[in-house]
């Protein structure tokens, strides 16, 4: 995939802190099983493991250029005194292509990242010609009941305006729309409440954003199933556990892919 082109639907999985080091090598070397040519699927298919696997990651992925390797989050420096943190320059030297910021887990205490930060290390992340993945998503779902999707709509405009204002030009940006409440649930979101949010939102981009490569992906226990209810308003989903096996990881591309 070239730095400049996304895919039109991409299908990801964030590997969160769930998997050790040996299951992310046995995961990884399942997926390249899958999707080694000659197989050739249109869909951009992206992995996000934790930080310590990711050179590790990127060798298993050698011979697998259509899987995008991808990070968590990273700092807004390339280089200095932050002890801990890791530089998105090194992210890009490592192999990754795509950089998840602003994720409803690090949005939150104890990290509490703001737009404001979140929006430096977009910047840090194109500047390193990286793609941001960046999470968008309100927090209550009860308030919605009886709001509709004007909270949503309210929660998640700052969040995309922030990130859209911190770019110039036609950067590839990839959003994730994951309701926070959806986060780790039983079920996704209803289809009629992200449809509704994300043709919001999609409006919201057009109008500040024309010629940007954007992509909106749904995220929030989604599974095999979901993209079914989901394909005539997004770009693809952003998994988390439900995809943490192989099995249903496939499912869930080949759904994508066959739409
Ligand atoms: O947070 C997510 C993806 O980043 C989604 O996680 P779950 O699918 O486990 O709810």
């Amino acid at each position: 995939m070239p730095s400049s082109t996304l895919p039109d639907r991409l299908v990801g999985v964030n590997l969160k802190m769930y998997f050790d080091a040996p299951s992310t090598t046995s995961y990884i070397t399942a997926i390249t099983k899958l999707f080694a040519p000659p197989a050739s699927i249109s869909t951009g298919v992206f992995i996000l493991p934790s930080y310590p696997c990711l050179a590790s990651a990127s060798d298993l992925l050698d011979m697998t250029p259509q899987i995008i390797l991808g990070a968590q989050n990273c700092h807004s420096e390339d280089s200095g005194a932050h002890t801990s943190e890791v530089s998105p320059l090194m992210l890009k030297q490592v192999g990754c292509r795509i950089v998840c910021l602003g994720h409803a887990e690090r949005r939150r205490a104890p990290f509490n990242e703001t737009d404001e930060v979140i929006a430096t290390k977009v910047k840090a992340v194109v500047r390193n010609g990286m793609i941001p993945l960046v999470c968008i998503g309100e927090k209550s779902q009860s308030r919605i009941m009886s709001e509709g999707v004007g909270l949503a709509i309210r929660e998640c405009s700052p969040q995309i305006l922030s990130v859209l204002r911190a770019v110039q030009g036609d950067v590839p940006i990839i959003f994730a729309y994951e309701p926070v409440w959806a986060i780790g649930a039983q079920e996704p979101a209803s289809a009629d409440h992200v449809l509704a949010v994300v043709q919001d939102l999609k409006d919201l981009v057009s109008t500040l954003h024309e010629r940007a490569e954007i992509r909106i992906l749904y995220g929030g226990s989604a599974k095999p199933g979901t993209w079914r209810t989901l394909k005539q308003g997004l770009d693809g989903l952003f998994l988390g556990r439900f995809a943490h096996d192989v099995g249903n990881f496939e499912r869930v591309v080949r759904e994508v892919e066959e739409s």
